[in-house]
């Protein structure tokens, strides 16, 4: 900046140069920039080269210290002498501004505003002494879609709608109501600032949708200086008025002996300047960009007039009050500011057209005459009294009248209160803030922790409640929950066929337990038939018709029960596949949800580092959460509903079972009688053959009773854990068995993933399960009621190892199976452990003949 001459001196103008970006390379974007220390060329296919001269011109390779250097060193050499000084950012997104005003704040690369501070108060350092003194206060605010935010106040439910208002006083100026000052002593304490006002702004654009190139942005820095043995410093200093500043009167012999000045610098990042059609912009975004537009023409019209006014000719009207930029800006264009303008462009020839209208703009604005005067106290304190004693004199006026007055007192009190504001009252202010601010900060931390807790909470009690109904309603009812409708839409009416499904076995399971009781009711009635007949000397009344009557009631009923087991093995099997089938897609959704959010997350960081801009967390991605959470609640929710589900089905079995003494006993009167045991279902004849002890062979029982005892003792259940790491093999042939499925542990994988199907293989005789390596099997499903045939050898060791004695089955590893197979398989093992194969073989074919 040039010595001033008082009233006679022009805007000055930079050009910064950015280099190429990668995005502008990838899109085979060429420099068409050239430069000079003092000029810059814009070259255009097929026009001429536009040459424009300013005062400093940055190249691609310039440096952050050296624009500080040219910048901000004779800004801040003037702010001590008393001075207002504004450097203003202008250009298209992207061009550098934000780069050049602030880029990473606190790394060596950091831009104008953080290395004024530094300076600022390596100065004020040198400087102080008990006779001179330094006050230094900070504001930050912002200007989107034409509403002025205090960046250094939480943007709470209650601030206004409006924002600031911007006002004027005569002796004041223009200044924004309410705009925070803080007092500061040190540049880490600006920085801090700074990070509280991105902070706000990022949160605020969160809600707005607005993102920093969409904003102005104002960081303002005011410093009072008192120098000379004053033994008071008394200066007073204007709060609410930033481009203004007072004291209070010194006395005489202060006011001699002193330098005692006050000044302001304005740093301010202007929103991208790129026109609308550029940007695709509908809608909001459209609004929001007219509103850019409108404010970035408004500074040009003002940019303009105040151009035309420099020429000289003739008194030219100053739209200032056309937007709020100008409006804040005014003091700063054509008042009593010393001004810089910064434009920023890309070197890109894809960017040319905007690159040539920032360069118009900026050479308009260099011959903008600006009229900066030092800011004297004397002649600012007795313009305010002159101020006030005018007010005062109307208010007489109008006092014995109807006019209202109130306007007139106001503006009094406001003077008046300016007027009084001592340097202490000043900290003390500051101070205040500070703590409200603290104490607001808290407060907020405070609701959100109440906030979370109540999520928790209400979590819990969903688990609590185990209602999956309820959880998927809850999913539903979630903010932004339609965005994943993708995943989520078909589960309202799985839940209805899981509860449906679930009451079908209850039901089902209802009506086997009928049939059982009916079938050993009938067992028990033939029996005491049978004793009576014996106590008559084995005489029957009727030639043994009622007896044979009654044994084929009781045979057709365990056909009946037998099919109805069966039905309830499809359906059980039906409700584990619905569940299984489900949590995958639970799965998918949690883990399709959080990678969305991840990306989003990994954008929004990209975005953050192309615009050098501090970014809030995106309102998507905290939805995320909460439906990752209320996924992950249902996964539980599946899973404890699994086991529920199981539990309940090995008490089915468990009540279902048990009946095989009867059977036998039924046998046993039968062949004492000489029944014809060809009359017996096959099914009958089998379990009396194989499980029974089957009176009609006379022959011992091929095992142990002890064992067959331990083995029914847990008809519900087939399980083994960690089983060798070897094949298993196990073999059947179609007949035999119409599927086998294996299924996983309760805890870890939940699916079944081994199965057989005569249907799908009916090549195979054998039934292959390769289970690779050690897998927790909590289930094993065989269909069908016909026995095993085939190579017993094989399937024992299966059984075997699943039914290993030393490994009580707990009621909740569920065999997936009608007891009367069951008890077939368990007869079948221990009897081959103690029988040979060829005498199981000819057991079966007897059976299979008789
Ligand atoms: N002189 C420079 N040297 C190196 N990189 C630069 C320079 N100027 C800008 N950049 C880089 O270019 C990108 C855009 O810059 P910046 O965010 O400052 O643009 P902007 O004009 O403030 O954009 P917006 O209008 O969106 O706020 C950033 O990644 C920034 O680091």
């Amino acid at each position: 900046m040039e010595e001033v001459v008082e009233g006679t001196t022009t805007v000055k103008v930079a050009v910064r140069v950015r280099p190429l970006s990668d995005k502008e390379i990838r899109e085979g974007g060429t420099e068409c920039v050239e430069v000079t220390e003092n000029s810059v060329t814009l070259v255009q296919e097929n026009q001429q080269p536009h040459v424009f001269a300013f005062d400093h011109v940055f190249g691609v390779d310039s440096t952050q210290p050296q624009v500080f250097d040219m910048l901000g060193m004779p800004l801040l050499d003037k702010a001590f002498e008393g001075y207002n000084a504004t450097v203003f950012a202008y250009g298209q997104t992207g061009s550098g501004k934000t780069h050049t005003m602030m880029a990473d704040r606190k790394s060596d690369d950091r831009g104008l505003i953080p290395r004024i501070s530094d300076n600022l108060f390596q100065r004020v350092g040198s400087l102080s002494s008990e006779t001179h003194k330094f006050l230094i206060c900070c504001s930050f605010l912002e200007i989107y879609n034409e509403i002025v935010y205090d960046l250094l106040v939480p943007r709470g439910k209650n601030a206004p709608k409006t924002g600031l208002e911007i006002r004027e006083g005569k002796g004041i100026g223009v200044y924004v109501k309410d705009l925070q000052e803080i007092v500061v002593d040190s540049s880490d304490k600006v920085l801090k600032l700074i990070d509280q006002g991105f902070e706000h702004r990022a949160t605020a654009a969160t809600q707005m949708n607005a993102t920093s190139s969409r904003s102005h942005c104002l960081f303002i820095i005011k410093m009072h200086q008192k120098a000379h043995g004053s033994k008071h410093l008394s200066g007073t200093l204007a709060t609410d008025c930033p481009l203004v500043a007072l004291t209070l009167p010194l006395s005489q012999d202060e006011q001699n002996a002193g330098n005692n000045n006050f000044s302001k610098m304005n740093l301010v990042d202007l929103a991208g300047s790129e026109r609308a059609s550029r940007t695709g912009a509908q809608g909001d975004l459209l609004k929001e960009g007219a509103n850019i537009n409108k404010s970035l023409s408004a500074l040009g019209n003002v940019i303009n007039a105040l151009s035309s006014m420099a020429s000289g000719s003739k008194k030219v009207f100053i739209p200032y009050r056309n937007s709020k930029l100008t409006r804040v800006l005014q003091e700063s264009l054509g008042g009593n500011a010393l001004t810089t303008m910064m434009a920023a462009l890309s070197p890109s020839k894809t960017n040319a057209d905007e690159s040539l209208s920032t360069l118009n703009y900026a050479k308009r604005a260099k011959t903008i005459k600006v009229n900066a005067t030092k800011n004297d106290e004397a002649e600012q304190i007795a313009k305010l009294e002159e101020e006030v004693e005018a007010l005062r004199a109307k208010l007489a006026e109008q006092a014995t009248g109807v006019a209202d007055t109130s306007r007139y007192e106001t503006q009094i009190a406001e003077m008046e209160m300016f007027m009084k504001q001592t340097w202490e009252d000043k900290e003390k202010q500051s101070l205040q803030h500070e703590e409200e601010r603290k104490r607001l900060e808290q407060e907020a931390q405070r609701n959100m922790e109440r906030l979370n807790e109540e999520r928790k909470r209400r979590f819990l009690m969903l688990e609590e409640k185990g209602d999956l109904e309820l959880l998927v309603q809850e999913l539903k009812a979630l903010k932004g929950g339609e965005k994943w409708t993708l995943y989520t839409s078909t589960w309202p009416s799985q839940v209805a066929r899981l509860l449906a499904l679930e009451n079908r076995v209850t039901a089902q399971c209802r009506a086997a337990v009928l049939l059982r009781d009916a079938v050993l009711h009938d067992v028990d009635h033939w029996c005491e038939k049978q004793r009576q007949v014996q106590e008559a000397g084995g005489k029957e009344e009727d030639g043994g018709a009622g007896l044979r009557i009654l044994l084929q009631q009781a045979e057709r009923k365990v056909g009946t029960m037998l099919r109805e087991f069966d039905s309830l093995a499809k359906q059980e099997q039906e409700l584990a596949g619905e569940i299984a089938g489900w949590i995958p897609q639970v799965q998918k959704a949690v883990r399709g949800i959080a990678l969305e959010g991840s990306e989003e997350e990994e954008k929004e960081r990209d975005k953050t580092e192309e615009g050098g801009k501090e970014a809030g967390k995106e309102a998507g991605n905290e939805v995320s959460e909460e439906f990752v959470e209320v996924l992950s609640l249902i996964l539980r929710q599946l899973d404890s509903h699994r086991m529920k589900i199981w539990g309940q089905v090995a008490e089915d079995h468990k009540a279902l079972g048990g009946f095989t003494a009867q059977l036998k006993t039924l046998a046993e009167c039968s062949s004492a009688l000489g029944a014809d045991v060809t009359e017996l279902t096959e099914e009958m004849q089998f379990e009396l053959e194989v499980g029974g002890s089957s009176a009609s062979r006379q022959r011992p029982l091929p095992y142990h009773s002890d064992e067959v005892a331990a083995a029914l003792a847990s008809p519900q259940g087939l399980a083994s854990e960690d089983l060798p790491d070897a094949n298993i093999s196990a073999s059947s042939n179609e007949q035999a068995c119409s599927s086998l499925r294996l299924y996983g542990g309760v805890n870890r994988m939940k699916t079944a993933f081994g199965g057989w199907s005569p249907v799908q293989d009916a090549e195979s005789e054998y039934i292959q399960v390769d289970l690779g390596k050690s897998i927790w099997v909590s289930s094993l499903a065989l269909q069908g009621r016909r026995p095993i045939s085939g190579d017993w050898e094989a399937t024992r060791p299966l059984l075997a190892e699943l039914l290993d004695p030393g490994d009580p089955l707990p009621p909740n590893r569920i065999f997936k199976r009608p007891p009367v197979r069951l008890i077939h398989d368990v007869v079948v093992v221990r009897a081959s452990d103690t029988t040979t194969t060829q005498d199981l073989d000819q057991r079966k074919t007897a059976c299979k003949t008789m």
